[in-house]
């Protein structure tokens, strides 16, 4: 089954709450919150605060992208705040292994981001301990880029190890997704696609989620 997660960073800010209800009822499966700090990415984006606000909004699971440097200070401000998922970059973890039992200590399912230049082999030896595996598709820090091909052989390869070691482990794809870049990612063996732009700037937000799903 195909999981489509609108990225809110392309949701209008001043009206946060009905834009998350809108794609909720368009047949969303997920909510993706973009946290970027200014350091790990040169854009600052939102915090716990807003995860919170949202948090009663919506039933849809919060799925919190933490594009953030130290992100096991963080993490437990986040899980209060009430995200369902929570996943960090390998680029920002010094201490991959404990920061995803630091997330799944606080009862929330742990991701970890590769970026697109970050081979699928560092994500070998935790493969087993995470809950999704998240490929950007973009370089992470704006919405609205340009999907980069050369990731499909990355999802190919995360989908071959999770086949292999017999895991149930989601495969989520981030950035330049719509309704083109979808269908190569589902192929390559994607199963949440991640689009903000391609459903936030559509006036029909349901159709553009059926398009994007396939
Ligand atoms: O994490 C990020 C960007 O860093 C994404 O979640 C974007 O927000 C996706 O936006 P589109 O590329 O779909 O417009
Ligand atoms: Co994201």
């Amino acid at each position: 089954m195909i999981k489509i997660a609108p990225s809110i960073l392309s949701a209008d800010f001043s009206k946060l709450g009905e834009d998350i209800k809108e794609v909720e009822l368009a047949g969303a499966d997920y909510i993706h919150v973009d946290v970027m700090d200014g350091h790990f990415v040169p854009n600052i984006t939102i915090g716990p605060l807003v995860v919170e606000a949202i948090r009663p909004i919506t039933t849809l699971p919060l799925d919190v992208h933490l594009m953030i440097e130290n992100p096991d200070t963080y993490i437990p401000h986040f899980a209060k705040a009430g995200a369902d998922i929570i996943s960090v970059h390998v680029e920002a973890c010094r201490h991959l292994h404990r920061t995803i039992h630091l997330i799944k200590d606080q009862g929330v399912k742990a991701g970890v981001v590769l970026n697109p230049a970050t081979p699928v082999e560092v994500i070998e030896t935790i493969i087993e301990d995470i809950d999704l595996v998240l490929l950007m598709t973009v370089n992470p820090g704006f919405g609205g880029q340009r999907f980069i091909d050369s990731v499909l052989t990355k999802i190919e390869k995360v989908s071959a190890l999770v086949r292999s070691r017999g895991l149930s482990v989601e495969i989520e794809v981030d950035g330049g997704v719509n309704k083109v870049t979808a269908k190569k990612c589902i192929e390559a063996g994607a199963n949440v696609l991640v689009a903000g732009s391609a459903i936030y700037n559509e006036v029909d937000r349901s159709l553009a989620i059926k398009n994007i799903r396939g």
